[in-house]
């Protein structure tokens, strides 16, 4: 089954001056796949990801996301979809940091409002000790190390147990020991839990040992 299916994704910007920064790209991603977007510095990887995240609604062609066809819905429709189909994961975690670690993995589900509340902490509690961060529950975000908070912003996009987890340079911010601590999770979602991650990097030895690279170069996709 596909997890995404994008068709002729074409995106303008039009300031300063018309510019086509996505060129017609048309690409799948199987569900359990764990793909990694590359290409230099203005290639247009995160304007893609925003895209497929379905948070810019301003382009031509379709996206279809576990077969539902996201083009076309109304901002509200998409804020409930994505809140329960897609975990986001950024090179700056923005966790709130006056709040427990417990708070802050909690919050989207809570949000969602689907769990009672007990559920919702049995099961923020064990994604921590699944991230390695048992004992740490009632910590302030603000005072934990930088591995450790983007590990807290994991186990808040696995909350509401997504069936697709979008990066943008998720490691960015990472040494390489925590680098390869959070590719470790990624690859177990994706291979043992059959979550489908897409995570945009610069990180070419992170994108080597993914399952897939798609490469852009100037809007195109010249690899995947
Ligand atoms: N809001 C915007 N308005 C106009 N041009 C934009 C806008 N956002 C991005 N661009 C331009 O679109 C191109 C692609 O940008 P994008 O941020 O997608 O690239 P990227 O591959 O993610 O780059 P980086 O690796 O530096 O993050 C760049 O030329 C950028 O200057």
């Amino acid at each position: 089954m596909k997890a995404l299916i994008a068709n002729n994704l074409v995106k303008y910007f039009k300031t300063p001056d018309p510019f086509e920064v996505l060129k017609n790209l048309t690409f799948s991603i199987e569900k359990g796949e764990f793909v990694s977007i590359i290409g230099k510095s203005g290639s247009g990887k995160s304007t893609l990801l925003y895209l497929l995240s379905t948070m810019d609604t301003d382009y031509n062609g379709t996206i279809e996301i576990n077969g539902t066809m996201v083009t076309g819905k109304t901002q509200n429709e998409l804020a409930a979809f994505r809140n329960e189909h897609i975990g986001f994961v950024f090179q700056f975690h923005y966790l709130l940091p006056e709040f427990t670690l417990l708070d802050n993995v909690m919050l989207p589900a809570l949000k969602l409002n689907r769990k009672s509340k007990n559920e919702i902490q049995n099961r923020a509690v064990e994604l921590l000790n699944m991230l390695d961060l048992k004992g740490l529950e009632m910590k302030k975000a603000s005072n934990i190390s930088g591995g450790q908070a983007q590990r807290v912003a994991i186990a808040r996009a696995l909350i509401n147990e997504p069936t697709v987890i979008m990066g943008d340079e998720p490691t960015g911010n990472l040494d390489s020991k925590n680098t390869q601590i959070v590719f470790d999770i990624f690859k177990e979602l994706a291979h043992e839990n059959g979550q489908t991650i897409i995570t945009v990097t610069h990180d070419d030895d992170f994108a080597a040992k993914s399952d897939r690279i798609i490469e852009l170069k100037d809007g195109q996709i010249i690899l995947q």
